[in-house]
């Protein structure tokens, strides 16, 4: 368990030795052991600032980090560099030696570490496989996609067998189809090796592709913090709302329908998990008598849980429209009325 407490980070000015930026204001953070938990904010919000307290590469000003009861802060530089060795680290721009192989990338740490040749040949075999790299081992970085770049910063990450793996903006500089293959990647290391990991990103594809939990993080403070599928559902705050608002506008084909003069209100109905594949909305239609008709559909994950989204407009008897939305939600529906 990683547990962050009263945490606070200033910056001061190194010219002026006066001005301060404050980065965090009083964070306080659990997070559980073999969960992944995804931090997103926008651009100077606080994402680097506090994934770096984790590892201790950013010190708080005030407050502790407490990883498995020990207070890292309170350790000495030498019990600090152990603690750190079980949390690994992966970066955007992948940061690997340029002039050494696949291989020799992820021995690396190892080596530092003075394990036996056989032990490391060993270990390098064991993860350029479960990273997927057998056919590039020999190559140097520069021969490599952004993709395999980042498979192998994955590996070296785990060539210590870490217990957390922290990821910094991991998939920032990859296509969407690279980033989705790196995130399956991440999860498969997730279930198969139980290992915990913190991921910061500003983009909410990410957190619903495989987080459990998220934090939303403004100027700072964290401004919502729960499940995914609460969050999405639910957002509270106006930045979470956002991020979920820049999703559903890449997932929406509807924008023909801006102005359109439609018969009647538009309505979003929301299924979740099993719900999705059941016929709700036509037993209920059926029930209360009236048409709809569907102006746009999309089905997807968040995570493992499926999730489907009708906008629909109904037709009929104003009483019985309200009965049928009264009807979805106590079927356990998310049905959000908006404007068009
Ligand atoms: N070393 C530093 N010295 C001074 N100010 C810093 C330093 N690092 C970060 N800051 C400031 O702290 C605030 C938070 O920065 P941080 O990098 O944690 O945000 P972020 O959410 O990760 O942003 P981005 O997505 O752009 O990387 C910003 O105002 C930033 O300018």
């Amino acid at each position: 368990m990683i547990l962050l407490e009263g945490i606070t980070k200033k910056y001061v000015d190194p010219k002026s030795k006066t001005q301060e930026t404050v980065a965090l204001r009083g964070i306080d953070l659990q997070i559980k052991q073999g969960e992944i938990f995804g931090m997103i904010g926008h651009s100077g919000a606080g994402k680097s600032t506090l994934l770096r307290m984790i590892n201790l590469l950013e010190r708080p000003t005030t407050g502790k980090v407490i990883i498995n009861d020990v207070d890292l802060t309170s350790l000495s530089h030498k019990e600090l560099q152990d603690k750190r060795r079980k949390i690994g680290m992966i970066f955007q721009h992948f940061n690997l030696l340029s002039s050494a192989t696949v291989e020799q990338n992820i021995a690396f740490p190892l080596k530092l570490k003075k394990h036996s040749m056989d032990e490391i040949n060993r270990k390098v075999e064991e993860l350029v496989k479960l990273v997927g790299l057998e056919d590039h081992r020999t190559k140097y970085p520069s021969q490599l996609s952004g993709g395999q770049k980042q498979r192998v910063g994955i590996a070296r990450a785990l060539a210590a067998d870490p217990d957390i793996l922290l990821c910094d903006e991991a998939t920032s500089a990859l296509d969407p189809q690279t980033t989705n293959s790196i995130l399956q990647l991440l999860l498969e290391i997730n279930r198969t090796l139980g290992i915990t990991i913190v991921l910061i990103t500003h983009e909410m594809q990410v957190i619903r592709s495989i987080c459990d939990r998220v934090a939303v993080i403004n100027s700072g403070e964290i401004v919502e913090l729960g499940n995914v599928v609460d969050v999405f559902l639910h957002p509270m705050h106006q930045v979470t709302k956002q991020f979920i608002q820049e999703i559903a506008d890449a997932d929406d084909h509807s924008s023909f329908l801006k102005g359109t003069e439609l018969p009647n209100e538009l309505v979003r109905i929301t299924f979740l998990g099993e719900q999705t594949y059941y016929p709700i909305l036509s037993e209920t239609v059926q029930a209360t008598g009236v048409t709809f008709a569907i102006m746009q559909g999309t089905i997807s994950k968040m995570k493992d849980t499926p999730y489907g989204q009708l906008l629909v407009t109904f037709q009929g008897d104003q009483l019985a429209i309200k009965d049928t939305l009264t009807q979805l939600q106590n079927r356990g529906l998310h049905v959000e009325v908006i404007a068009c």
